[in-house]
């Protein structure tokens, strides 16, 4: 099995199912560091960022953002002083999937992890 920041997203048709059970628990292990969240009954997953300041937590808002033009999936981002939060979900399916993990995984390598 590849690691999911080594893949990227596939096209994801509006009847695609969610992700749930054993392979939520599995995508959740490779991206220990986010959080499942749900926001408006829809699940997500979420991580914030640390930085010295704003600048630096705007200079990775907008590397996420060019990831997310660049695969075509993109992110709830909000951007303070000193921290940047990703949330991550599929608002086609209003849900959890693989696609959503990938992100999460290059969005923690873009952070150097
Ligand atoms: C037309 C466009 O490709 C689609 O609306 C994409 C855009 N980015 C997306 N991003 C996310 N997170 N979920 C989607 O369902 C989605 N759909």
């Amino acid at each position: 099995m590849t690691e999911l920041k080594s893949q990227s997203c596939e096209a994801c048709k509006a009847d695609a199912p969610q992700v749930t059970g054993d392979e939520l628990a599995s995508l959740q292990k490779e991206v220990p560091e986010w959080a499942l969240v749900e926001k408006g009954g829809e699940q997500q997953i979420e991580r914030t960022f640390k930085f010295k300041n704003f600048a630096e937590a705007l200079t990775f808002t907008n590397k996420v953002g060019d990831l997310a033009e660049a695969e075509g999936h993109h992110p709830a981002l909000l951007t303070e002083y000193g921290k940047t939060t990703v949330n991550w979900w599929t608002h086609k399916i209003g849900g959890l999937h693989r696609n959503d993990f990938i992100m999460a995984a290059r969005t923690d390598e873009l952070f150097g992890e």
